[in-house]
């Protein structure tokens, strides 16, 4: 499904209007029914319902809404109306719902917190997609109340009012929905923080937008289905070699476990061959996790630029390479990360550490970078923008770079630069130090399996957040850690191929 922005789905609606011929008032009328039907299903003839509504097509929305109800039998609900400056169809459908007898408008006054509190439903249609900067005080005092509010349910219509659609920034304050119902499309302030989490459970209502228009952006979310597809091929008459190889340079005395579950993600997504070289050894306990991994130390402290002579059989060989979990930072090793990039013209996944060479790497499209908050920020020497927003700085930097990006944060970002994607699954157990690293290695086993680095991305953020969330259900957000996710990769996979 595509992401839009505000912009986009402005040109969307005016397309259907303008091209197709299926006019603003129709669509309005098919959002309200939308919204009607996923009222009805939840509240009864006895609801009492407040509908507190701006003066755009937001609020207009919200009157035909309100109309609907209250020609089937609803006949507990008031409407609020904030602001002066009526859109044209909000105009006709203030005319229309006083025409159908409804006549149970409410002011802003001393008796709206009663108001307010008495409602088993509130419907917020203050502002929608056409929300301008920072927001107006009266605006804000209405959100206060609203939000205050202990009992009862609020729904949005298409985005919580104070939300930006574009980022997910709250202006000032916004509302705290139960539910979201939105239309056509997500829009990017639903599934960027803090946006997301006040949208409460989204509901996508189609409409009858042409699907063809939303190619207008190049952004779309992850979903499971897409993973089905992307998934790649196990044919039955195969063997190691088909699987590809990866080959993991990675570790340092100081942090010997980041090599190993990078390691085990690689095996464990389905690589044929999965080749972990350390500088020192690491303890046999370590690797008694997965002992398929082949391994090999070279028996020192950190890499160093003339190990890339020892290993050169391995680069060439590779299907893959993962270069970072754990190297450390020094001097020497910066350099070896260099070697490794430029005798190589394969796919590789650069993370962690290696990521603080990026500087002096000639990347390429085949390249990976997985950056979290705090890499990207350093990687794109910013403190002045909101870079976990800024999907457009992401993009904008592997465009530039001609690098793909795996931007990991709570809504990963994956982009070169023409496509973007959006990953939602996971939670607060992937904030731990090493599920990088995993998620590293199993990028790097699709990879090894012949999917392009995007592909290859896309398929390992989804499964490795979803199968955070399986884990987690079991075992809470706090106790699961990532060699918990790493073997229970399984079950996230198999709800994808049993789906
Ligand atoms: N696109 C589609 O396909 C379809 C779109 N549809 C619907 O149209 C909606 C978009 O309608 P829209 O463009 O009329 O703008 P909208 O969201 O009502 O906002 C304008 C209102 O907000 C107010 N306001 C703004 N900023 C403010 C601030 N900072 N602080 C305070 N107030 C502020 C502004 O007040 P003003 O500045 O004029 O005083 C005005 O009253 C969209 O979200 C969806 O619900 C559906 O019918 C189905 C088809
Ligand atoms: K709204």
């Amino acid at each position: 499904m595509h992401i839009l922005t505000a912009d986009e789905m402005k040109k969307i609606d005016d397309s259907t209007s303008k091209e197709y011929g299926i006019t603003s008032e129709v669509l309005m009328e098919q959002a309200a029914i939308s919204i009607y039907n996923e009222i009805t299903k939840n509240f009864n003839k006895n609801t009492h319902f407040l509908f507190v509504l701006g003066t755009g097509n937001n609020g207009g929305d919200g009157l035909a809404t309100a109309r609907l109800l209250y020609n089937e039998g609803y006949k507990n609900i008031k409407i609020a109306i904030i602001g002066k400056n009526q859109s044209e169809l909000f105009k006709k459908q203030l005319k229309t719902i006083k025409k159908f007898g409804f006549d149970n408008f409410i002011e802003i006054n001393d008796d709206f917190k009663n108001h307010v509190s008495v409602a088993d439903c509130i419907v917020d249609g203050l502002i929608g997609i056409g929300l301008k900067g920072e927001l107006k005080k009266e605006m804000l005092e209405i959100i206060n109340i609203i939000n205050s509010k202990k009992r009862g349910k609020i729904i949005s219509i298409d985005i919580p009012s104070g939300i930006d659609a574009n980022t997910g920034k709250v202006f000032g304050n916004a509302i705290k929905a139960d539910k979201t119902i939105t239309f056509g499309s997500y829009k990017l302030g639903h599934i960027f923080f803090p946006g997301r989490e006040y949208s409460g459970s989204i509901i996508v209502a189609p409409l009858s937008f042409p699907k063809k228009l939303f190619s207008i952006s190049h952004r779309e979310l992850v979903t499971r289905d897409m993973i089905k597809k992307l998934l790649p091929k196990r044919p039955k008459f195969s063997q190691k070699y088909d699987f590809g190889n990866v080959l993991i340079l990675a570790g340092s005395a100081e942090f010997p476990g980041a090599s190993v579950l990078s390691a085990i993600g690689a095996q464990k997504i389905g690589a044929g061959l999965v080749r972990l070289i350390t500088p020192c050894s690491l303890s046999s306990s370590v690797l008694e996790h997965e002992p398929g991994i082949i391994y090999k130390s070279l028996n020192k402290d950190k890499f160093s630029l003339r190990d890339i002579d020892v290993i050169s059989k391995n680069i060439k060989k590779a299907s893959v390479i993962v270069i970072g979990p754990g190297l450390g930072r020094s001097n020497e090793t910066m350099q070896f990360v260099r070697g490794v990039v430029e005798n190589s013209k394969g796919p590789i996944v650069v993370d962690a550490d290696a990521l603080y060479a990026v500087d002096a790497l000639t990347l390429r499209k085949n390249i990976v970078l997985t950056p979290h908050v705090g890499e990207m920020q350093r990687i794109v020497r910013t403190d002045e923008i909101e870079i976990r927003q800024n999907y457009e700085y992401t993009e904008y930097f592997a465009k530039n770079k001609k690098a793909t990006i795996v931007f990991k944060d709570a809504t990963t970002i994956i982009t070169n630069g023409e496509k973007t994607y959006f990953n939602i699954t996971g939670n607060t157990a992937l904030s731990k130090g090493g599920s990088g690293d995993l998620l590293t290695g199993i990028i790097a086993g699709l990879i090894a399996q012949g999917l392009d680095v995007m592909k290859a991305s896309i398929i390992a953020s989804y499964l490795s957040g979803r199968t955070a969330e399986i884990v987690s259900s079991e075992k809470s957000e706090y106790y699961s850690t990532p060699l918990d996710i790493a073997k229970n990769l399984y079950r996230a996979l198999l709800e994808v191929m049993n789906d």
